[in-house]
């Protein structure tokens, strides 16, 4: 699997023209269309499985029940406009880091961190999520890295909690580790969001192999949805 993985790697380098350097890749990053990219769409580091898990639930949307989730380095919605306004405070903002901020999940080169595509069914109150971890996610040798595993967890978790609750923030997140997931390998991490009481949503997932045989992960959740009246600082 971690052959095939740099080799897929090595090509993808190739159908950039070869290696970039740093300069390079900001400016790559820095330009517009970088930024606004969808990253929830097949691109050349994506494996057979991730590819094929994409087009089985792609089906799925055209039956109407599931609907992918687009993805971008940073998120310019209104929600989290407003976030950063009502929640934030401006003394703690420095304008420069800022222009520099972006999605954790999305700040790696194709196919070197997290290769992702999230789908949801918010009549099961579901959200879905196809992980491939690069080689930059390694942790022990030839394994993903179980900070890397808690931060995909907390995007598919948060995401369902979100489509529920809207802005809301990870209170508490308990990960059983099963299994070490092999680096570069697909896993499907399946969230349920289990219970709301007022602002607190109780979300749970599993974390299987694409062939459901193996449970890697298993995790609890508490997101609590922010209070308008209340400074997050
Ligand atoms: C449109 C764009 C789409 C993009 C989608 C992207 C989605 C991404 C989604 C995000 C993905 C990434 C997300 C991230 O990575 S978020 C980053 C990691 N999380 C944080 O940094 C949050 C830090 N914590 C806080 O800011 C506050 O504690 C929050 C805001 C969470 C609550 O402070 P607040 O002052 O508001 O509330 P409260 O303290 O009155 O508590 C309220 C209730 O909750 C209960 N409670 C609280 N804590 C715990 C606990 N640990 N265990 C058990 N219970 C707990 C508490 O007892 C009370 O219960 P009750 O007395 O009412 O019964």
């Amino acid at each position: 699997m971690l052959r095939s993985c740099a080799a897929r790697l090595r090509t993808l380098g190739a159908s950039r023209g070869g290696a970039r350097g740093p300069g390079a890749a900001r400016r790559s990053f820095a330009s517009e269309e970088v930024v606004d990219k969808d990253c929830a769409l097949p691109n050349p580091s994506w494996s057979k499985d991730l590819r094929l898990l994409f087009d089985q639930f792609m089906k799925k949307c055209e039956e109407g029940s599931w609907k992918r989730l687009p993805s971008y380095k940073r998120s310019s919605t209104q929600n989290f406009k407003d976030f950063r306004t009502h929640y934030v405070d401006p003394k703690l903002l420095k304008e420069e880091q800022m222009s520099e901020a972006q999605l954790f999940t999305r700040s790696f080169e194709d196919g070197l961190g997290f290769e992702y595509v999230m789908f949801c069914n918010d009549a099961e109150k579901r959200v879905v999520c196809f992980f491939q971890g690069g080689p930059r996610l390694q942790g022990v040798p030839g394994f993903t890295h179980g900070g890397a595993i808690a931060s995909i967890i907390d995007a598919t978790v948060g995401t369902c909690a979100f489509r529920a609750g809207g802005v809301v923030m990870t209170a508490n997140l308990n990960i059983n580790y099963k299994r070490p997931i092999p680096l570069c390998s697909v896993v499907v991490i399946d969230g349920q969001l289990d219970r709301v009481e007022g602002r607190k949503f109780f979300v749970s997932c599993s974390v299987r192999s694409v062939s459901e045989e193996t449970l890697y992960s298993e995790a609890t959740s508490l997101f609590i949805a922010l209070d308008p009246n209340k400074k997050l600082t």
